[in-house]
């Protein structure tokens, strides 16, 4: 039985008070398998990216708990859950923040400067083998393209070699193709080195890149499917979006 790297149980968060209460998870439990490659979706201000946040020590739950491995989050002060961030989770967002004074290799080894750690070189030579970008290390971004930035991003996520990877949209600002790379390179992180990721995303073709996608609808986990297909996708998102339109 595969480990499982990230759980969240019962959990809720409630944004703001009164008649402006928002509700954006509702009693979510859910739990991330070590090697396994998931993708979240479900309608818009279904509570997709709020999963995201607080399964990744951005944002804090209302109530309810998120653990990565054994470690509880809510047990955790400020500086040690910046500190569990910067060890433990790779980040990738639809904008690929990219520092742009710092060369493409600077801007995948920035996490592990700032940490003080020295990359592990024959990790570090594997992912950017991986993402294609040996020829471009001294790239700063604005001589990269935006699937080579994203690569950089992917790389950068990866270098640290954390227990778990989360994506916000990572293909969003990516036209079809730049898009099918980065997301088979995520897809080879799972596959070639055991990566866990987490993907939010509303494009049924990215979520058939996934091992299983999990579907959110006003906050709450409604559905499951493993090995998805695109067409798969497409009609369980249709059929939640007539559900949410018509409740
Ligand atoms: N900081 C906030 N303050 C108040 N309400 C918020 C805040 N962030 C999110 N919400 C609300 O919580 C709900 C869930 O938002 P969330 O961004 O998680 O949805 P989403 O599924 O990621 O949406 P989208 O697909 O449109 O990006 C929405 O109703 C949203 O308006």
């Amino acid at each position: 039985m595969p480990a499982i790297t990230a759980a969240t149980s019962g959990l809720t968060k409630v944004y703001g008070s009164g008649d402006t209460q928002v509700v954006a998870l509702d009693q979510v439990s859910i739990t991330f398998k070590e090697g396994e490659f998931t993708a979240i979706m479900g309608p818009s201000g279904c509570g997709k990216s709020t999963l995201m946040h607080c399964a990744a020590g951005l944002d804090s739950p209302t109530s309810g708990s998120v653990r990565i491995g054994t470690t509880e989050l809510s047990t955790l002060n400020d500086r040690r859950l910046t500190q569990l961030r910067r060890d433990r989770i790779g980040f990738i967002f639809q904008a690929f923040n990219l520092l742009p004074t710092l060369t493409a290799l600077e801007n995948i080894t920035l996490p592990l400067t700032i940490a003080g750690r020295r990359p592990d070189p024959q990790w570090l030579e594997r992912v950017v083998a991986m993402v294609g970008l040996a020829g471009r290390l001294g790239h700063r971004p604005a001589q990269l393209s935006g699937g080579q930035q994203q690569r950089v991003a992917v790389a950068r996520a990866l270098a640290a070699q954390p227990a778990i990877i989360f994506g916000d949209e990572p293909t969003g600002n990516l036209d079809s193709r730049a898009g099918a790379e980065v997301l088979g390179f995520l897809r080879d992180s799972v596959r070639e080195l055991g990566q866990t990721v987490v993907m939010v995303t509303h494009d049924p073709v990215a979520a058939g890149y996934a091992d299983r996608v999990v579907f959110l609808s006003d906050g709450q986990l409604v559905d499951e499917m493993t090995r998805p297909t695109p067409d798969r996708v497409l009609d369980r998102m249709k059929s939640l979006d007539t559900r949410s339109r018509t409740s």
